[in-house]
């Protein structure tokens, strides 16, 4: 994963100094891309520890195209829970509770309560884009799969998550926005793409590239190919003024040989895999690092 510390390294070289939305303030540079061999092992960071369970539950919950946070936090993931407890501050039911106090309730409620349904939701993001594009029944997905499959050399494997007719009812517009997918001449190999449009080089990047490395795993073993390449191109490639730190310490640790993927190879439909279905063997890594996430 030099790649990766190479771009951290040249946003913090050649980046521009920027205010942002979240009033952190950010080193940015435009247009960035690096390409990960996903045949030489899978791309998770070894530079810093990473747990690859709330990674492959998020992929899961956009796979079912769900888009409230209740599948997430009954797992025990938090990544997601920033944004709507945002939406719920601003309400007339909001008395005060802390972020952990209104986690706690999403979880011990059950998912058809009004509650959950009302402030749980992140609005029609990624999961409903990818599987119900603009509400119009519109399934990127299994048409993508279809495609892989019976036409493979098509240049239209396309998934968009931007949708720029309910962006505006989003929690956050989509960052990993573009994707399209490649089979290799001798139909082999399966190669990823993703446009992402914004990035958070420290805490958001290196969940995106493994997510998107597990996602191209998974559509290969389904469709009869093997994962070849992951590369990932960048809008806006970013670093927070508060990860500097955390990311110089990154940057100065020596990369570790990578893990192995492994998935069930009983999955014949990507809407079948579960989380147990998931797992990476010989994971080693530098110890943990830890940064604030920008709201
Ligand atoms: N500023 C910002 N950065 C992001 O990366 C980001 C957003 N906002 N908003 C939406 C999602 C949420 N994502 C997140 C949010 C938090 C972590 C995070 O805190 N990661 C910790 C571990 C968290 C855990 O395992 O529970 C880390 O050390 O990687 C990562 C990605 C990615 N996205
Ligand atoms: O998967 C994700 C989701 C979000 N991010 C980061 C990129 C930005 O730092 C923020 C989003 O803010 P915008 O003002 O909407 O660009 O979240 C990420 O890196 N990866």
């Amino acid at each position: 994963m030099k790649q990766y510390l190479e771009m951290c390294q040249y946003i913090l070289e050649h980046g521009e100094d920027r205010d942002d939305r979240t009033g952190t303030g950010t080193r940015s540079v435009f247009g960035y891309q690096t390409r990960y061999d996903l045949r030489v092992g899978f791309p998770l960071l070894t530079t810093k520890k990473m747990f690859l369970r709330p990674i492959a539950e998020e992929l899961l919950w956009f796979i079912k195209g769900d888009t409230n946070i209740k599948y997430l936090v009954d797992r025990n993931v938090k990544i997601w829970n920033e944004w709507p407890y945002e939406n719920f501050k601003k309400s007339e039911d909001f008395h005060g509770e802390s972020l952990e106090e209104f986690v706690a309730k999403i979880k011990e409620l059950p998912a058809d309560d009004p509650f959950v349904l009302k402030y749980g939701e992140l609005g029609p993001v990624y999961g409903r884009q990818w599987r119900n594009f603009n509400e119009q029944g519109v399934d990127q997905l299994s048409i993508l799969i279809d495609g892989l499959k019976n036409n493979p050399f098509s240049r239209r494997h396309i998934v968009s998550a931007w949708n720029p007719v309910e962006v505006d009812q989003m929690a956050l517009p989509p960052c990993h926005a573009f994707l399209q997918f490649y089979v290799s001449a001798d139909k082999k190999y399966l190669s990823c793409q993703l446009y992402q449009r914004s990035a958070d080089t420290f805490l958001g990047v290196p969940f995106n590239i493994a997510s998107y490395a597990l996602m191209t795993a998974m559509l290969a073993q389904v469709c009869g190919y093997e994962a070849k390449e992951f590369i990932h191109t960048i809008g806006d490639a970013h670093i927070y003024k508060d990860h500097f730190d955390v990311v110089k310490e990154q940057i100065s640790r020596e990369p570790l040989p990578l893990c192995q993927l492994k998935l069930n190879p009983e999955i014949k439909s990507l809407f079948d895999f579960t989380i147990d279905d998931i797992s990476i063997e010989n994971y080693q890594s530098h110890g943990r690092l830890y940064g604030k996430v920008s709201v």
